[in-house]
């Protein structure tokens, strides 16, 4: 597990007049902590004598200043996110600031030059790298794409999107499922097995995405897109999977509705982004304090689908982005205020790995097998198949010499092999059973009439020692007559040293 506390970052945009000077500065002394001072303006005090503070001054992770390019934002912010995705953690990168501050810029890119790439394309780019390099690993790499306008859900893969107007979509849903975790119904997840093929994707939900024009900027976006980066890896021959999920989110404009000047449809809109936004920092509020209990995710579709990222299961980045000029002073005031509220959310990530059950199952039954196998050597023999005709002859040869041995200590020895055991069983039984019936004469029942002749040879026994009794006294009586009485032979009892006659 990883505690951390979300990273908080400052990217100031490049500001077009030079009388803008002299609004910030940046104390890059306190190398761990740099710190951005906002300078308000004399002009801006109200009235000729004031108590308003001249100056503000937030602390940030790293802070970058008007020169700092695409790739150095990519290599200082993105790519230890991205690291920890390949590692199994997830991670979610948010940009937040005023409408026109550069936070589509910073998360997916400026069109003109390809140097202009943001932090989208050059993840991507940076995945599929490491990806190619470690052979070791089979990865899958999903990607979805989602849109909030006005509070509701839209899958900016959707391939009606084209055709169909907003309203006709179907709107992506959140549900939690008694665990407590967060899924996203009408949502599509689209594999992506190359860079070409996520970034096909990539333009694809930009060319959907909802642009609405308002008079303080010619190309505001007017909603919240989340682009998710869902990779799964595992070792082969292993059923443990690790999942790791990457948001990278650009937020619609945190401006007031006040200073926008606009009215109608783009009124509502401002009210939504406004209020989804107020959700967010009520979110902020909340986990930055501690002992709170109950944090607001489910007002708002947003927090409900970031709640990992916040206060959860991830490491969170969050860039702010300031348009540092004279009349943006307050709000980006406002920005870095709420980037100080954020550095204090502590979250835990955690390597979210799972038994695949389909891979499990493959591994059980291959255990089964190679279990099968070892007590094939052990016993000798193939348990798997049917006894062979050969097999069962053998067997019943076995049983019958066993059956005929009247040796009481003889054994029937057929090994540990269960399919033996159960034919010698059924075979006895069969046998008992013919005999019941039809009497047959069987081994056994030979055996038993053997038996029963026993005292009859007892009987024979005691008739052939009686015999030899006799003829011992003949020949006594012929010897004495004969007056051979040295070749008598001495009996004790008469049956000394003879063996009867069977
Ligand atoms: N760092 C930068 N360098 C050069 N141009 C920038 C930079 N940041 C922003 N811009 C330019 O400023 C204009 C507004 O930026 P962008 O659209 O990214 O703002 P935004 O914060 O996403 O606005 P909105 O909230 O309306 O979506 C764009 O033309 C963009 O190319």
């Amino acid at each position: 597990m990883v505690k951390q506390t979300i990273q908080i970052f400052a990217r100031v945009k490049p500001t077009v007049r030079k009388q803008q000077q002299g609004i910030y500065s940046i104390d890059e002394d306190e190398k761990l902590t740099p710190s951005l001072e906002i300078i308000v303006p004399h002009d801006l005090a109200d009235g000729f004598v004031n108590n308003k503070r001249e100056s503000y001054k937030f602390k940030f992770q790293r802070i970058f200043d008007q020169g700092a390019n695409q790739e150095t934002i990519f290599e200082n912010i993105a790519k230890p996110v991205a690291e920890s995705v390949l590692a199994g953690y997830n991670g979610t990168i948010f940009a937040y600031g005023q409408t026109g501050s550069g936070k589509t810029f910073t998360i997916t890119g400026g069109a003109e030059r390809y140097s202009d790439r943001g932090i989208i394309p050059r993840t991507l780019s940076y995945i599929f790298e490491q990806l190619q390099k470690d052979s070791s690993t089979i990865y899958t790499t999903r990607i979805s794409y989602l849109e909030i306008y006005n509070e509701c859900g839209y899958d900016l893969l959707d391939p009606r999107h084209e055709a169909s107007s907003l309203e006709d979509l179907p709107k992506v849903t959140v549900f939690e499922d008694p665990d407590q975790n967060i899924h996203l119904k009408n949502l599509s997840l689209h594999q992506a097995a190359t860079e070409e093929e996520a970034l096909n994707l990539l333009f694809l939900g930009d060319t959907n995405r909802m642009i609405a024009e308002t008079p303080m900027n010619q190309a505001s976006t007017r909603s919240h897109c989340i682009f998710s980066i869902h990779l799964s890896s595992k070792e082969p021959g292993s059923a443990t999977v690790r999942h790791a999920k990457l948001h990278l989110v650009d937020l619609a404009g945190s401006e007031r509705v006040a200073k926008t000047g606009v009215g109608g449809q783009l009124l509502t809109e401002a009210k939504y982004i406004n209020l989804s936004l107020h959700y967010l920092e009520q979110v902020i509020i909340a986990l930055s304090e501690k002992h709170r209990s109950h944090i607001p995710y489910r007002n708002s579709m947003m927090t409900s689908v970031l709640r990992d990222s916040l206060g959860g299961n991830c490491m969170t980045t969050m860039i702010a982005t300031l348009s540092l000029e004279k009349r943006n002073i307050d709000e980006s005031i406002s920005t870095c205020r709420f980037a100080q509220r954020v550095a204090l959310i502590k979250n835990e990530a955690v390597l979210n790995e799972e038994i695949d059950p389909r891979l499990m199952i493959i591994r059980l039954q291959k255990e089964i097998q190679e279990l099968k196998d070892e007590l094939a050597i052990v016993t000798g023999e193939q348990r798997t198949e049917a006894l062979t005709d050969a097999e069962l002859l053998e067997l019943e040869k076995l049983i019958t010499s066993f059956l005929e041995d009247q040796d009481p200590e003889s054994r029937l020895e057929v090994g540990t092999d269960m399919r033996k055991i159960h034919h010698c069983f059924h075979y006895l039984k069969k046998l008992l059973n013919d005999k019941k019936i039809h009497g047959k004469s069987t081994v056994s029942s030979e055996i038993k009439d053997q038996d029963c002749q026993e005292p009859l040879k007892e009987e024979e026994y005691k008739k052939l020692r009686d015999l030899l009794q006799q003829r011992d006294n003949e020949i006594s009586i012929l010897s004495e007559f004969n007056g051979m009485g040295r070749g008598r032979r001495q009996r004790k009892g008469g049956e000394e040293g003879r063996q009867p006659r069977r």
